[in-house]
């Protein structure tokens, strides 16, 4: 039978699990809170939840010193037939965890798919393969740079920063995700604008760089900007996945007309993973479902930057993103906010080859300009690359020098 499990980390300060995971598999599939007394047996056979596993934890001493109080926890495995739902996000995260998001202390941990609903999901059209092939870049972790101080600006600023990012080397640039629709640079305006410099910059360097667009506004103008932002010449969109829901980015993923990479950014995320007790995991949310929904690339916190994640909760984004054995193209993971060149060797040890390096003002902050930030940036990939540490990389590469002086990198002899 195909069916979607659900694993849920639960605390209760008595413990009893049993009860608690039968009364999940029940409530939220035939039953209710109260008995149900015509319930017949074919029902409760063909569309009862079917409590799969319960794995009492160690008590975990720092929950307990947040409560005052002894709290037990267990991971509850409870699987759902895919009888009772559409194989679609919305149907699969009300059954799931609709009523059971706001019903005490539950976190979603993970949901896994039976093949045959798999099969209901897109995942990336480009994927990690997809978007090195437009790059012809194989062989080291991408980078990328995002527009800052944009707003309030008009296009020239825009062109302007564009062309020094693309000079410095980095291979996608992205809009800021709070760059909307404005009069002084306009959506399409925009799009043409970044092509005719990017092509310029290509041709003077023979270096290809990709620009995201952000797609936003009404939610139902969406497939129709994006439909335009393709026939415009747009490279990729980027998008505010969690600010429109899953199931919208899916849409635009699987539309035969909107042939972009889309670019999953994890504004508003944070207002659903970060307790211990409530919500969806990162992994889950950002890694798993972002990638079945059809994102090519997920920006996330990365665990060292200004705005940070667990460093488990990263790794663990990345390795959902970038699973061989998964039914979908790999996806990129894109650890970013407060990244600085100082901290390139720590994103390929944790991230490796197959991850995008990406920062706004540790490119525009860098004291020679954005086209030294980007410099900063490739050669100390490029040095590491070739097995080269950071401080012998600094020696031939002056932008890199000025950069780990600045915001610090160097292991001190
Ligand atoms: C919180 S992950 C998204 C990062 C982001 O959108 C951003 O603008 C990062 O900018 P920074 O200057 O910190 O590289
Ligand atoms: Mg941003």
């Amino acid at each position: 039978m195909s069916t979607i499990t659900a694993t849920y980390l639960v605390h209760d300060p008595k413990g009893n699990f049993e009860k608690k995971a039968e009364g999940i598999a029940l409530g939220l599939t035939v039953g209710s809170w109260t008995d149900l007394p015509d319930l017949q047996k074919e029902q409760l056979r063909n569309h009862k939840g079917h409590v799969v596993e319960i794995n009492e934890l160690p008590e975990d001493t720092r929950v307990n010193q947040y409560f005052g109080s002894s709290r037990k926890q267990a991971l509850l495995k409870i699987a759902y037939p895919a009888a009772n739902f559409t194989p679609d996000l919305p149907a699969i995260l009300t059954t799931v965890f609709g009523k059971l998001s706001l019903d005490g202390e539950v976190k979603l941990i993970n949901l896994d798919f039976s093949p045959e609903l798999a099969s209901a999901f897109p995942g990336p059209s480009f994927g990690i393969d997809g978007i090195r092939n437009q790059l012809g870049v194989f062989e080291r972790p991408l980078l990328m740079s995002i527009f800052k101080g944009v707003i309030g600006r008009d296009l020239q600023y825009f062109k302007n920063q564009l062309k020094e990012q693309a000079l410095g080397g980095v291979d996608l640039v992205k809009d800021d995700e709070i760059l909307f629709d404005n009069p002084l640079t306009p959506f399409e305006e925009r799009i043409t604008a970044a092509k005719e410099v990017l092509t310029a910059t290509e041709q003077e360097t023979g270096h290809k760089t990709l620009y995201a667009v952000n797609l936003t506004g009404r939610t139902y103008d969406l497939k129709d900007k994006a439909k335009k932002a393709a026939e415009l010449g747009a490279s990729a969109l980027l998008f505010n996945v969690f600010a429109y829901g899953l199931d919208v980015l899916q849409s635009l993923a699987e539309d035969p007309d909107i042939s972009l990479p889309i670019m999953a950014h994890p504004a508003v995320s944070g207002a659903i993973t970060p307790s211990e007790f409530y919500g969806i995991s990162n992994r889950l949310l950002l890694g798993k479902l972002l990638r079945l929904a059809g994102a090519d690339l997920v920006l996330f916190p990365s665990p060292y930057g200004s705005v940070a994640l667990r460093k488990e909760d990263a790794i663990g984004i990345a390795g959902e993103l970038t699973e061989k054995d998964a039914n979908w193209k790999g996806a990129f993971p894109v650890p970013s906010a407060g990244i600085h060149p100082g901290l390139t060797p720590l994103l390929l040890q944790d991230f490796g080859i197959e991850s995008i390096i990406n920062a706004g003002g540790g490119v525009h902050g860098h004291p020679g300009g954005a086209v030294d930030g980007g410099r900063a940036f490739r050669d100390a990939i490029d040095g590491l690359m070739l097995n080269k540490s950071l401080e012998q990389i600094s020696q031939e590469s002056k932008p890199l020098k000025e950069a780990l002086e600045l915001w610090g990198g160097l292991v001190k002899a």
